[in-house]
């Protein structure tokens, strides 16, 4: 049987967090090879060039048209902002590359409308909020749990230079949660704040509540209440390695794939 070739991978955002940890992982992967980076600056450098990176000849470019028309990538990951990464996508739809999107930010909207261009293309892609193994687990157990307590309440706990709130992450367990949970409004009736936000983000009667700290990195606890019990499942990443092992498989799946998929416990076998 022939031997399969690496699937070439463009990585958006390689200074970034994300971006140069899934560098680093491609890196030390034989069945992927990285084609090029995609960063605002930098133009016309060497991926090895970037501090902290591996000794890879990969080219770095502004522009992500001449990225995809040069390079010809099989797949692009972005880890950057919501403005850039819907940038990214939309040109990654136009050039037929595969995205894996690890941006947090798109609404149900964005996700609807690349949806409907994919399918029209029979285009592959991935917008995963969270590609954790362990957080997509808490996701799917909260959307079992719901079904039994009505009542929840979502803790999201991130590091200080987290500029979206809540999460991705938070979000897409809610909606989640949403599909078995009946519609309730929580807490006290007639509960007041007497500091604004003081009872958090609203989510069909749902509360979420976002910490930002210094020393954390990526934090979930989902609380459910019941009569005399609570039942509490809490997933936390220790280190940004946590998330590799979704982007890997991430990046194998998209490759059969022919529209694009909002989840990772989608593809989750
Ligand atoms: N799905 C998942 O499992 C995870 C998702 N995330 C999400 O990934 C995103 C990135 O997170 P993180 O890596 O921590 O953030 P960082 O701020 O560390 O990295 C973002 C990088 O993107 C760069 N960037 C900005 N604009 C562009 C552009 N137009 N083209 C290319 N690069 C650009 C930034 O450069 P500069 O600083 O110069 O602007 C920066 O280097 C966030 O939305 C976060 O929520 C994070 C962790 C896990
Ligand atoms: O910014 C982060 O760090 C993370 N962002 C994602 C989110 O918004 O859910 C995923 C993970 O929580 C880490």
């Amino acid at each position: 049987m022939a031997e399969e070739r690496p699937i070439r991978v463009a990585v958006a955002g390689p200074r970034g967090r994300m971006g140069s940890e899934t560098i680093r992982m491609i890196a030390s992967a034989p069945e992927f090879i990285l084609a090029a980076a995609v960063d605002h600056g930098h133009d016309g450098e060497r991926v090895g060039s970037l501090p902290g990176l591996p000794e890879l000849d990969a080219r770095i470019y502004a522009d992500i048209a001449d990225c995809f028309s040069v390079e010809e990538p099989d797949v692009l990951i972005d880890f950057t902002n919501p403005e850039a990464g819907k940038r990214n996508l939309q040109s990654a739809i136009e050039f037929g590359v595969r995205p894996v999107i690890g941006t947090s930010g798109f609404s149900n909207e964005d996700v609807a409308d690349y949806q409907k261009q994919m399918a029209d293309k029979k285009l592959g892609g991935i917008i995963a909020p969270n590609f954790a193994i362990g957080a997509v687990l808490v996701m799917k157990f909260s959307q079992m749990a719901a079904k039994y307590f009505p009542d929840v309440e979502i803790i999201e706990l991130h590091h200080d230079k987290k500029k979206d709130a809540p999460s991705g992450t938070a979000v897409k367990t809610a909606e989640l949660i949403e599909k078995t949970r009946q519609p309730k409004k929580q807490g006290a009736p007639d509960e007041r704040e007497t500091l604004k936000g003081a009872r958090g983000a609203d989510i069909d009667g749902m509360r979420i509540h976002s910490v930002r700290l210094p020393g954390l990195i990526a934090h979930q606890e989902v609380l459910f209440g019941g009569k005399g019990e609570l039942l509490t499942l809490r997933h936390d990443s220790m280190d940004r390695a946590s998330f590799m092992t979704g982007v890997g498989f991430a990046i194998k799946e998209v490759m059969s794939l022919d529209s694009l998929v909002y989840g990772l416990e989608n593809i989750l076998n």
